[in-house]
């Protein structure tokens, strides 16, 4: 488009959402030299005292480090978050067995979900083509004109059109809502049984109350607790139970008794009062695990983030899923020299089954959580796949591994994983075979007391079991 200088001028995009990924989005797009405006429905959160009803933490991994890497961001984020070399598995007796996440510099990082926040609009600012719109809430838009309508606090309303929209604003999508109308367009919406609620685990005596450099983990197979540590040497416990179990628990006594028989480590750690207080303090929250596609229309409108995959936070990706959607589609604009009528589909045939696949990971993760891992299955699990990976480490990599510490695409991750999953039981089925028929051949050479043998290996066997069940 030539613009009254003569120089072609840049195209206009309007990023709905401030959020995680749309404050990342304006920088990714005004770094092309894009003009940006982010219309955000809340006030600048800059401004506020205290947002409520988010995680506070967020674990922060290799695919969203590698997203604000590219906007210049990514030691000013790191500087802030704390490192977690290793899972800290809690036991029912309050042992804790730590699994180290992989080599030296395998690491997640707990960082601070409003900081992050900040940090990201206020480096989105500092572009003289990008303009933040706070107390403005899409309403509705035009996929003929592009026209695009703001209401604000005050009842009144602001119009505006774009080259691009690009959808940001979270699972439940305003942008989203003209998809819904286009033929063709597949969406699916999942709230699961489990809610999820945050205590905070204060300092004692100044210091962590815990080993901070670690995700704390203890899982109860139907319930699940994580603690994530924060700069203030706090930790933000992240409880997920059944929405009925919630329920169930309506006074303080209660709260400590649910506790002593599930986290009985946790009591002197978070204290009494401040559990009794902190479980009332906000009803547990909704986890909703959203699917759609395509995440274009046309050449006017693109999803990203939650807007086009929510996921349910049992593999701690969400926000790095997000993040790297902005990266994918930064290079895919490469590919295409910034074609968007090109660049859009590319971006949903490319993308889709990489988000599909992290959010049915996230999904097979907690149902496999939920049914199975208590802190010794747990263990078990963790160091077989070590032990495998050390084995034949470049044949048999842990799935989180993939997804956490590598741009594997998230579908090719899990193709990876099936396979893996097909060698090992083949090689466990063929090494079981020969060693009973090796076995078989030495028995029948030299019968042994049989009746000695069989009482070990039923033992061993429910031994196993009892690692699934108890
Ligand atoms: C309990 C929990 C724990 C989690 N832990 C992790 C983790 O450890 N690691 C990880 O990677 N992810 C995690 N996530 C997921 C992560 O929080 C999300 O994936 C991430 O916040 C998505 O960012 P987003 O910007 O797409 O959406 P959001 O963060 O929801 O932001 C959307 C923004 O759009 C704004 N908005 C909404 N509607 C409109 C409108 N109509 N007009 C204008 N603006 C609007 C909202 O105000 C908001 O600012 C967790 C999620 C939960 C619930
Ligand atoms: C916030 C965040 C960041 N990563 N993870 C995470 C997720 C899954 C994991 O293992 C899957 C598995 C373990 C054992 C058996 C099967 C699968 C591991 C791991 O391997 O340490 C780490 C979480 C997280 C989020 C919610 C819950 Cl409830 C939780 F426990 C952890």
């Amino acid at each position: 488009m030539e613009g009254s200088t003569g120089r072609v001028a840049k195209k206009k995009v309007a990023v709905v959402g401030g959020g995680l990924v749309g404050a990342l989005n304006a920088c990714f797009f005004a770094k092309r030299g894009f003009d940006v405006e982010v219309f955000e429905t809340r006030e600048d959160i800059r401004l506020a005292k205290i947002v409520k009803g988010r995680s506070i933490n967020l674990a922060l991994s290799h695919r969203g480090r590698q997203a604000l890497k590219h906007v210049g961001i990514e030691e000013k984020i790191v500087s802030k978050g704390i490192p977690m070399h290793a899972r800290m598995i809690h036991s029912l007796t309050g042992k804790q067995s730590p699994i180290p996440y992989g080599k030296k510099g395998q690491y997640i990082l707990s960082v601070d979900r409003a900081n992050l926040n900040k940090v990201l609009l206020t480096e989105a600012e500092t572009y003289p083509n990008t303009k933040l719109n706070f107390d403005h809430k899409l309403q509705d838009w035009s996929v003929e004109t592009g026209l695009m309508t703001f209401v604000r606090s005050d009842g009144s309303k602001k119009q505006t059109t774009a080259d691009l929209i690009v959808g940001c604003d979270g699972a439940f999508s305003a942008t989203r809502k003209q998809f819904l109308r286009q033929t063709r367009f597949n969406y699916s919406q999942t709230y699961i049984p489990h809610g999820y609620m945050e205590l905070t685990m204060l300092p004692i005596n100044g210091e962590f109350a815990m080993r901070p450099n670690y995700l704390h983990i203890w899982p109860r197979n139907t319930f699940m607790m994580i603690a994530l540590p924060n700069l203030d040497k706090t930790f933000t416990c992240t409880l997920f139970m059944p929405f009925d179990e919630f329920e169930k628990i309506t006074t303080g006594d209660q709260v400590i008794e649910f506790f002593q028989k599930y986290f009985p480590d946790t009591i002197p750690l978070i204290g009494v009062d401040t559990l009794k207080r902190d479980y009332f303090r906000l009803p547990a929250q909704a986890m909703v695990s959203v699917k759609c596609s395509p995440y274009h229309i046309g050449d006017k409108c693109v999803l990203m983030g939650d807007a086009a995959h929510a996921v349910v936070p049992f593999y701690g990706q969400g926000m790095n899923a997000g993040f790297e959607d902005c990266n994918v589609f930064d290079e895919i604009m490469d590919q295409f020299s910034e074609d968007l009528s090109a660049v859009l589909p590319e971006y949903s045939r490319v993308r889709v089954p990489d988000d599909h696949a992290i959010a049915d990971l996230a999904m097979y993760n907690y149902v496999e959580m939920r049914a199975h891992v208590n802190s010794r299955w747990f263990l078990f699990r963790k160091y077989l796949d070590n032990l495998l990976h050390f084995l034949m480490p470049k044949t048999i990599i842990p799935l989180y591994t993939m997804v956490t510490f590598t741009r594997t695409r998230y579908h090719e991750a899990v193709a990876h994983w099936h396979w893996q999953n097909k060698v090992i039981h083949r090689g466990l089925l063929l090494s079981t075979t020969g060693a009973v028929l090796g076995g078989s051949y030495l028995l029948i050479k030299n019968p042994p007391n049989v009746n000695k043998l069989i009482i070990p290996a039923e033992k061993v066997w429910n031994r196993l079991m009892a690692l699934r069940t108890s």
